[in-house]
């Protein structure tokens, strides 16, 4: 009875009107975590996406924000504070233990989206069985005022985040311009996510079932919010509102032993200047896939191209050669675990990935060709497409022969 328990209410994101980011900042102040008084926030038309700008000029090293470890959304924080629900999800179906992990995350952030909706932790009741409301009491006030801000986040989703639009069997912009793998892998990604939705509805008990735009929601605050830590990753409230930028103006470091992370100025800082980070050294499909942003490309600072497992098959020819392998990237910024599975796959790996690349060069000479196309489009879909044969001619020129 699965599909009684799950409620079909959409595949929409919740739309609800978020509270000011400057509530998180307060309640980070009252937590015991740095946030300094330089610090403040703007949105569009000011900066192109909401961010944190300085109010006040900084000099080079100012520690701007300090947020310690007890106060991240992290696995260790939720799982101390919803043991029901790591507990119930040992019960999903997936025999890999981070697969269930990332679901008992998900329901959690569901949890806590779903309280903050219902009027705020304070007021929700303990339910019979639940376990849950009770724990909620003990949530930082600081995660409940995220929840508020990030329960406003549905319509930007919506506009904004190739999930989104693969939820709702929409492809947004036209992709013809490639023969590029990353809508079917995109669509892929988006559909695991509904599917570990059926397998909650299917497995747990009902009072651990949020319904499916606010899971869909926490997915997606999970996936654009929260960084790699040195144990696990979290989404830490404050740092989770800083831009990304391939030239960042400031550092965020995790310190090993406390777990706390810190936010340095990189430069002198002028007022009025947005506050960025690096997200990391991401290509523009990375970007794209896991943000629902991409960067100019004179800005890129590695390639990745995406190819179907049809095409794998082609090249390789010998189709049991590749009969256990997905999609195939190849990221110039790293050797994927799918690159390093084809390259030990078979002696002749080596040549038939030249003939895949070469193939896909072939079909996209016009790309490569930056005077017909402006670097520097506002296209998200046009910089990937053009990441894509960039990325391949750099493989093919350098590494490949
Ligand atoms: C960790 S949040 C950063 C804060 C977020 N802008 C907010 O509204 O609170 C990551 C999201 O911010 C947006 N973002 C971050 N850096 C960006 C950039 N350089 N250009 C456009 N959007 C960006 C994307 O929507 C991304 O999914």
């Amino acid at each position: 009875d699965g599909d009684a328990k799950r409620r079909r209410l959409s595949q929409r994101l919740p739309r609800h009107s978020g509270a000011p980011r400057a509530t998180v900042a307060a309640a980070l102040r009252e937590a015991g975590a740095t946030w300094h008084e330089a610090l403040c926030f703007a949105e569009p038309p000011e900066i192109p996406v909401p961010g944190v700008k300085l109010a006040q000029a900084v000099p080079a090293g100012t520690l701007l924000c300090q947020v310690p470890s007890h106060l991240h959304f992290s696995r260790t924080q939720c799982e101390a504070t919803m043991p029901a629900i790591y507990a119930a999800c040992e019960a999903l179906p997936s025999a890999d233990p981070e697969k269930r992990g990332e679901a008992a995350d998900a329901l959690c952030m569901a949890w806590l989206l779903s309280s903050q909706r219902a009027g705020g932790a304070e007021s929700s009741q303990p339910r019979a069985g639940g376990g849950q409301a009770e724990g909620m009491a003990q949530w930082p006030a600081l995660w409940r005022a995220l929840a508020a801000v990030l329960l406003g986040l549905g319509q930007e989703f919506e506009e904004q985040h190739p999930y989104a639009w693969a939820w709702q069997g929409r492809q947004g912009r036209s992709w013809e311009r490639t023969s590029s793998a990353e809508p079917e892998l995109i669509a892929a990604q988006a559909q695991y996510v509904r599917t570990v939705y059926g397998c909650i509805c299917d497995t747990l008990s009902s009072e651990h079932v949020p319904d499916e735009g606010i899971f869909l929601l926490s997915w997606l605050c999970l996936l654009t919010r929260r960084f790699r830590a040195p144990h696990g990753s979290a989404l830490v409230p404050g740092i989770d509102f800083l831009n990304h930028s391939a030239a960042p103006n400031a550092s965020s470091d995790w310190d090993e032993e406390s777990g706390s992370v810190e936010v340095r100025a990189l430069t002198d800082l002028k007022a009025g200047q947005q506050l960025t980070i690096s997200y990391g050294s991401l290509s523009n499909p990375l970007l794209w896939r896991t943000y629902g942003f991409t960067l100019p490309c004179r800005t890129e600072p590695s390639f990745t191209c995406t190819f179907s497992h049809e095409e794998l098959r082609v090249a390789a020819e010998a189709a049991e050669e590749v009969e256990d392998l997905p999609n195939l990237h190849l990221d110039t910024s790293r050797v994927t675990d799918e690159l390093a599975a084809v390259l030990q796959a078979s002696e002749s790996a080596g040549k038939w990935l030249q003939k895949l690349l070469a193939r896909r060069l072939e079909q996209a000479p016009e790309l490569l060709q930056t005077k017909t196309l402006p670097m520097d489009t506002e296209d998200d879909l046009i910089r990937i497409q053009l990441s894509e044969p960039s990325g391949l001619a750099n493989v093919s020129r350098n590494s490949m022969k």
